[in-house]
């Protein structure tokens, strides 16, 4: 075979492998027969992302709703859109702006994801943490989930800031588990235990720093329950996700937290409780999503003042 037959074999082969490659990427945005993305994928996604800064952070922050404002205390801010990535979703969520910022935080390195995804929104659960992955492709190595959630215990107040000691999966004890499929060894075992996933010590931290800021009274410790939504609990929910033992309940981090823990990651989880839950079946309360943004821009600066020292001490 003459050099340039061997030429020409190599380039339709690399071109072939390319067309699959789109097809397959457009499949996982339209076909609900494909389930996840492959390592490749996601080692692609990662390094296109990568492409945009050479910062190489190890510290990512998710942002949840209304809570993007952690992005203001980022130096030399470099953002990567989601709608740029070939094959990632895009943000629907009023409050999650979608995009990755790439900066620093008093020197330290760091990953923002403004925007995450929700099953509400109609992505399979697979989906809705598949960033974690591509995070953990680009390097991250301690992952911090933060999210906007609902008071169960009653000794809350709206505007607490509680730190997860634990999760309940509502969604995966009941078949919506996020590894669901097949499992690539590669991204980490079948089986995976998620007991005593959040980190202690960075749970510790997390509460020193705040207390010594002048935030202890209301600094909690809970455990998050996550639902599928976007409905709100009704009162006899709520009484039951409180009878199971959590302290409030969201819509979201639980995934990411499984997916962290399966690709090994050091996880802290923080809530901001934006609406104490009513438990009072027949009380026509009516909780919105404009209350949580509200309460979210309302402990914007106390948020970022942690997270600033809290990164540095990372
Ligand atoms: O992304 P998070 O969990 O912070 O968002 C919460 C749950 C719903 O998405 C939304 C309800 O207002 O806020
Ligand atoms: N009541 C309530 N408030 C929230 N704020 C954010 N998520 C939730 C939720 O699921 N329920």
């Amino acid at each position: 075979m003459t050099r340039s037959s061997l030429d020409w074999k190599f380039r339709s082969s690399e071109n072939l492998r390319f067309e699959e490659r789109k097809q397959r990427m457009a499949a996982i945005n339209t076909d609900l027969s494909v389930i996840g993305y492959t390592y490749e994928d996601i080692q692609n996604m990662a390094q296109s992302i990568l492409k945009n800064t050479e910062l190489r952070p190890k510290i990512g922050i998710i942002c949840g709703t209304g809570l993007g404002g952690i992005a203001d205390i980022v130096e030399n801010p470099i953002t990567v859109s989601y709608d740029t990535i070939k094959g990632f979703p895009v943000s629907t969520v009023k409050g999650h702006s979608g995009k990755f910022v790439f900066g620093t935080i008093k020197g330290k390195e760091v990953l923002l994801m403004m925007g995450r995804f929700h099953y509400y929104e109609g992505y399979p659960m697979w989906k809705v943490a598949m960033p974690v992955r591509v995070m953990k492709a680009m390097g991250i190595e301690v992952l911090l989930l933060t999210n906007a959630a609902g008071g169960l215990n009653q000794d809350y107040k709206t505007g607490d800031i509680m730190i997860l000691k634990d999760h309940i999966d509502l969604p995966g004890l009941t078949g919506e588990c996020v590894l669901i499929g097949k499992n690539d060894e590669r991204f980490g075992p079948r089986f995976v235990a998620t007991n005593g996933a959040y980190d202690v010590e960075l749970g510790k931290k997390f509460l020193q720093i705040a207390t010594e800021l002048g935030h202890g009274s209301i600094m909690r410790e809970g455990i998050y329950i996550m639902i599928g939504g976007p409905t709100f609990s009704s009162a006899a929910e709520a009484r039951v996700l409180r009878m199971f033992g959590a302290d409030a309940v969201g819509m979201s981090t639980v995934p990411e937290s499984v997916v962290g823990r399966h690709s090994s990651m050091k996880i802290f989880g923080v809530s901001l409780i934006t609406d104490m839950v009513d438990l009072d079946v027949g009380s026509q309360f009516q909780v919105t999503h404009e209350d949580v943004l509200r309460t979210a821009n309302e402990r914007a600066l106390i948020l970022q003042d942690i997270f600033v020292k809290f990164v540095q001490q990372i």
